[in-house]
């Protein structure tokens, strides 16, 4: 089938490259020309795992193809929508200017009976304006929202848990079928449900994930002052399968382009619709999670006695979770800053991150050398559980180290292990 991606972010050009993986004609369109060129070439853009491979053998096998002219989409009988959907600069609410750009610049070279599907987060209610807005083109609009992870989001887009569709006209849900057709055959549970309610599936499945990992956080802030231990907690009750062991893993909390983000939007959206008081609990949900970053720089505070002013301090990851190099609204480049506001001497470090921190806060020291940049330090703060920071070593650490102080805020390193080398040890919620 012939395809379009309108967007090629983290989203779209996973969706492109996998659309393309699954045997369909594609065509990835995107405003950022120079993003287009290395999509083209077969070269990822950002760093996915998987990501690359998919590219090389798209853009090879010539059903891949990328262009910033929405043109040479027109052919395409289903066009998904993967436009960002950021948070306003000046409000919680979502921005929805690349949406309507996206839908304005592709009205044109719609032919009847295409259908335009929705991707990217909206608040409830986007769809049906949006549809409203090509009614006169014959062409259709349905929403099929997104759940992929970044770090696993090829497999999440090949083989996904689930379908969702939002659809007005049953005939619009067979195309879809059609796109989705391998998974639908290996068993994927597939919904079939209305626009406003496949918007809000989406909304409520991060509202949801959001409050799980500040529930666990909220906890982890009493076993600060009760002397109780997060991750026994965690493992005591995930054990009851109606809460589930997964995302229950306390720490710096949450960020990236989308939990924040989509969670304010759906507080704003809530109040629009007059049910502020709905979703007022998303608040606390938000305040639980940035304390989770004064928390660090309290601690680190604390430990270096009293002020972190020239004090060295190597911050170990900087993106907003392993596995990716993405580090919108993310805790662990958040607190590096912070550290470096006050006046520490911050070595920052990450596999992936470093150029994409360098490009928001150039005022801070990055080192691609993980050792080099615990060289002296006399704290080490660790943000993001990458594998690599997982396995150090502690007594190499405590080696390299001015004082081995450390703040493990993953709740990931084994705290008898480093106390034993000799470290001064926090955890978050952990002793
Ligand atoms: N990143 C993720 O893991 C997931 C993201 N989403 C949602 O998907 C949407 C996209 O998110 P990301 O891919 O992370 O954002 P992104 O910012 O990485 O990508 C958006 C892309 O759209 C392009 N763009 C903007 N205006 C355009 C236009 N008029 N025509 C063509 N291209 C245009 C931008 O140049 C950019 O490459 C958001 O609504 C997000 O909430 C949903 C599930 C997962
Ligand atoms: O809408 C989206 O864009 C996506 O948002 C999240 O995916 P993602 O942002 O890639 O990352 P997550 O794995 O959800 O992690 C989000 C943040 O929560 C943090 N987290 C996660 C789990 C946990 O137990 N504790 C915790 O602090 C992570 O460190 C990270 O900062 C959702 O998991 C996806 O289903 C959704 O499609």
């Amino acid at each position: 089938m012939k395809l379009s991606v309108i967007g090629c972010g983290y989203l779209g050009a996973v969706h492109a490259a996998a659309m393309a993986k699954l045997g369909h004609d594609v065509i990835g369109v995107d405003t950022d020309a120079s993003k287009v060129a290395k999509l083209a070439a077969g070269e990822a853009p950002f760093h996915e795992p998987g990501l690359p491979e998919l590219l090389l053998e798209g853009v090879a096998s010539g059903r891949l193809r990328f262009t910033t002219d929405i043109a040479e989409a027109a052919d395409a009988q289903v066009h998904f929508l993967a436009v960002g959907t950021p948070q306003s600069a000046d409000s919680d609410s979502a921005d929805l200017r690349f949406v309507y750009a996206a839908v304005d610049a592709l009205r044109p070279v719609l032919q009847p009976g295409a259908l335009v599907a929705g991707k990217s987060t909206v608040p409830v209610g986007t769809a049906a304006d949006l549809a409203e807005r090509i009614a006169t083109t014959g062409a259709g609009l349905a929403w099929n929202p997104e759940f992929l992870r970044e770090g696993f989001a090829v497999a999440d887009t090949i083989t996904p848990d689930r379908i969702v569709y939002g659809v007005t006209d049953p005939a619009h849900a067979d195309l879809l079928d059609d796109v989705y057709r391998v998974a639908i055959d290996a068993g994927t549970p597939r919904i079939t449900t209305d626009l406003p309610t496949a918007e809000l599936v989406k909304t409520a499945a991060n509202a949801f994930l959001a409050t799980k990992i500040s529930f666990i956080n909220a906890m982890a802030e009493i076993a600060e002052v009760t002397g109780a231990d997060v991750t026994t907690l965690a493992d005591a009750i995930g054990h009851d399968a109606r809460i589930g062991r997964r995302f229950l893993n306390a720490g710096i909390g949450f960020g990236g382009g989308c939990l924040p983000k989509d969670i304010r939007a759906f507080t704003a959206r809530a109040e629009e619709l007059g049910r502020a008081e709905s979703v007022a609990f998303l608040r606390q949900v938000d305040a639980i999670n940035l304390r989770r970053r004064e928390r660090v720089i309290d601690l680190a505070v604390e430990m270096l006695g009293g002020s972190v002013f020239e004090k060295r301090i190597a911050v170990l990851g900087l993106t907003f979770k392993p596995d990716s190099d993405d580090i919108r609204d993310s805790p662990a480049l958040d607190v590096a800053a912070r550290l470096h506001g006050l006046g520490a001497e911050v070595i920052a470090t990450d596999p992936y991150g470093i150029e994409n921190s360098r490009a928001k806060h150039p005022q801070l020291e990055y080192i691609a050398d993980t050792e080099a940049a615990l060289d002296g330090a006399e704290l080490a703060v660790l943000v993001t559980e990458w594998d690599e920071y997982r396995g150090l070593d502690a007594a190499r650490v405590a080696g390299l180290m001015g004082s081995p102080r450390i703040i493990d805020g993953r709740n990931v390193l084994d705290v008898a292990a480093w106390k034993q080398a000799g470290f001064e040890f926090r955890g978050l919620g952990r002793h």
